[in-house]
């Protein structure tokens, strides 16, 4: 089985030139107040789209986040390549502002039956060759700490995806799927995350879970919704090692600045 590696250098300002990661980044706004750190995201991001009213927030929070920039300036600056939802919450001058700088709207009314995020996700990976898809990891902003019916579609987005790399995130968390299909390698970034952190079967019972480099580490457990699940662990170890029969969620905390 092959070794999957994971580490938090999106949310390091300065990543090292010898440490730049050959990961390719695209970054999805939803409609959520911006994460503090969403400049910074923004900067990393090769390809930036937002979900529905995740436009307004661009538009509305991101002179808020940068206070010593002229608030105009800001806001040209950071132009979405592509807004993509039902646009049933995007603001009308939202998107004669983005649509004259060049962004691309795609308005998805008719599905009814997949979120924003999802059709976002989905635009992503049509866009992306398979050959790219391999170093692409999508960042998605404001995914959780709102309406729960949102936040669990957000995490079905990562199960209905579980072959592409998504990381979603609030100003205080961040949560990625660790398919069975791999070893797992978590480098924990301790300046800007942990130490608390939990592994979570999602959908199905796990046989069996190994882990090193946490408090209470799990030795060939069975976890279960219903039973045994891991929260409010503590990373113990800058290297964390992860090996599942099952599909299992990580989460860890964000430090705060
Ligand atoms: N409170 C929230 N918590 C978590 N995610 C959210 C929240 N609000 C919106 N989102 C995410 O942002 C995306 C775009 O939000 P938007 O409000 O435009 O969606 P929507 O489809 O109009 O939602 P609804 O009609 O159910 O209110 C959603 O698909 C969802 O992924
Ligand atoms: C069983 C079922 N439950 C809820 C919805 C509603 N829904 C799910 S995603 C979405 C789009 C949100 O932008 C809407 C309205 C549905 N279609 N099917």
């Amino acid at each position: 089985m092959e070794l999957m590696f994971h580490s938090s250098t999106f949310l390091i300002p300065a990543i090292p030139p010898d440490h730049r990661p050959s990961t390719t980044y695209a970054l999805v706004v939803l409609n959520q107040h911006l994460p503090k750190f969403a400049p910074l995201l923004w900067k990393h991001a090769k390809l930036r789209l937002c979900a529905d009213g995740g436009a307004n927030r661009v538009y509305d929070e991101m002179p808020l986040l940068l206070p010593h920039e002229d608030a105009s300036h800001v806001r040209s600056r950071h132009t979405p390549d592509v807004i993509n939802g039902d646009m049933d919450s995007i603001r009308p001058e939202v998107v004669d502002f983005y649509s004259n700088l060049g962004t691309k709207i795609i308005d998805e009314s008719h599905d009814q039956d997949t979120t924003d995020l999802h059709k976002c996700v989905k635009y992503i990976c049509d866009f992306t060759s398979n050959l790219d898809k391999s170093s692409l990891c999508i960042l998605v902003a404001g995914a959780l700490g709102g309406r729960f019916d949102h936040e669990i579609g957000n995490i079905n987005v990562l199960c209905r995806f579980s072959a592409v790399r998504i990381i979603l995130l609030s100003d205080d968390c961040l949560i990625y799927l660790l398919p069975r299909t791999h070893y797992h390698e978590i480098n924990i970034q301790s300046s800007i995350e942990g130490p608390h952190c939990g592994l979570i079967p999602i959908g199905m019972p796990l046989g069996s879970t190994t882990t090193t480099g946490l408090e209470w580490d799990l030795t060939d457990t069975e976890m279960r919704f219903g039973g045994l699940i891991s929260t409010s662990n503590i990373v113990k170890a800058e290297r964390i090692t992860v090996q599942s029969d099952s599909d299992l969620l990580w989460t860890i905390s964000i430090k705060k600045p």
